[in-house]
């Protein structure tokens, strides 16, 4: 533990964890711990897709910034790695449409590949739809534990424990970034943040464009091919907390997926598996600082990425810096013998207490 550098605690080992604590660390300027209840591959984020696309994520206009930012942080640092190392391959993305699209989404502005498909492009049966051709998809597992090795190499620690009151890092380091996803529902009681039930189903390798029959935000159709597998959604079932497989979203998924193109028909596919997450949905991903204890403790938020986490990852973790260097600039020099560490515990914070005014 370096003494001249602030020491920083990461509440969450998920992507957004994982990212901020790397851009952290990269800096120079921190020591980086993590405490996480649960560590990879027992996280919301190992049970993703995963591919580059915005969805169930909000403010649009943000998400735009945040996942272009994420996508050059990929082409730059992550791609030119390889994809043994880190299981992420650049894969183009067909997003269709059975009805005509008047709207293109609010975040294509910030996506110099993104556009309309043309009609030779498309699948029968589909009318309209849009493509970004330099997305990327990862073998999520394999990612993560990149992530995690990633994290370790630039010095980082991980602790596996939970933190019940909030308070209680801050007896340890004055900067504690709250990267805690739908654990934020219990940890500071906000109520704003809920899950998104997400089902998939893992399959032998398919075809080499990922393809996501949009129609439905709620039954959702995909097929995202990955380095040693593919994957076949999906479910957003809203304010579900069951974290088993259910055989009836398999068959509905299969259903949705043989709608997309005849080689996906059950007969055509080998079902490795089945996974199940609740996505930290929230009317709006909260990315904000909050001062605790007169001033004294800085509180970084960054949860509530929905549908979106790995999408915006990298974005969110270079915000996450933004926010750190201008709160640490704003701390009164906490002296550590004028606040006794038992009395940071000795009140447990009521959910109410918290304010989620967003920016
Ligand atoms: C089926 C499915 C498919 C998806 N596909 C994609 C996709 O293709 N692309 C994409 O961008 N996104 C996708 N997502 C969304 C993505 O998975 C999430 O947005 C992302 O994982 C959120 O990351 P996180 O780090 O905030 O949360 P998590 O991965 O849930 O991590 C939260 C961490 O905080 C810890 N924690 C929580 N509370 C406490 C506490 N009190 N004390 C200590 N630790 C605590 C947890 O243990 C965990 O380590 C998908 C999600 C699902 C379910
Ligand atoms: N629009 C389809 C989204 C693909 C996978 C994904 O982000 C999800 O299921 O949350």
């Amino acid at each position: 533990m370096n003494i001249h550098k602030k020491d920083i605690i990461i509440i969450g080992c998920g992507c957004i964890g994982l990212s901020a604590g790397v851009i952290l660390l990269k800096t120079g300027d921190y020591n980086v711990k993590i405490w996480a209840k649960d560590l990879p591959p027992n996280t919301t984020s190992n049970k993703a897709a995963a591919l580059w696309y915005p969805f169930l994520s909000e403010p649009l206009d943000k998400v735009g910034r945040w996942s272009q930012e994420t996508m050059d942080y990929f082409k730059k640092e992550i791609i030119p790695l390889g994809v043994e190392k880190t299981g992420t391959l650049t894969k183009k993305v067909y997003e269709l449409y059975r009805t005509p699209r008047a709207q293109l989404p609010e975040w294509s502005p910030f996506v110099p590949s993104f556009r309309r498909m043309k009609k030779e492009e498309m699948l029968d049966g589909y009318i309209d739809g849009f493509t970004v051709e330099d997305g990327f998809v990862m073998d999520t597992d394999q990612y993560m534990d990149w992530l995690v090795e990633s994290f370790k190499a630039l010095g980082g620690s991980i602790d596996q424990r939970e933190v019940v009151d909030i308070r209680e890092p801050f007896i340890y380091a004055d900067i504690v970034i709250n990267c805690s996803g739908l654990g934020a529902r219990e940890l500071i009681g906000d109520r704003l943040v809920y899950p998104s039930r997400g089902q998939i189903i893992v399959v032998d390798n398919t075809r080499d464009i990922s393809l996501m029959d949009e129609e439905d935000e709620y039954q959702l159709g995909y097929v995202i091919p990955r380095v040693h597998n593919s994957v076949l959604g999906g479910t957003n079932q809203q304010h579900n907390y069951n974290l088993e497989p259910s055989k009836k979203d398999t068959e509905e998924i299969l259903d949705r997926v043989a709608k997309i193109s005849p080689q996906f028909e059950r007969k055509n596919l080998k079902i490795l598996g089945e996974k199940v997450g609740l996505r930290p949905s929230r009317y709006s991903i909260r990315l904000e600082n909050e001062f605790m204890q007169d001033g004294r403790k800085l509180l970084v938020h960054n949860y509530g990425h929905g549908g979106s986490g790995f999408t915006v990852s990298w974005g969110c973790a270079l915000d996450t810096l933004k926010l750190v260097r201008k709160g640490a600039d704003k701390l009164k020099t906490s002296n550590k013998s004028d606040v006794p560490w038992y009395s940071l515990l000795n009140k447990r914070r009521s959910s109410s207490s918290c304010s989620f005014v967003n920016d």
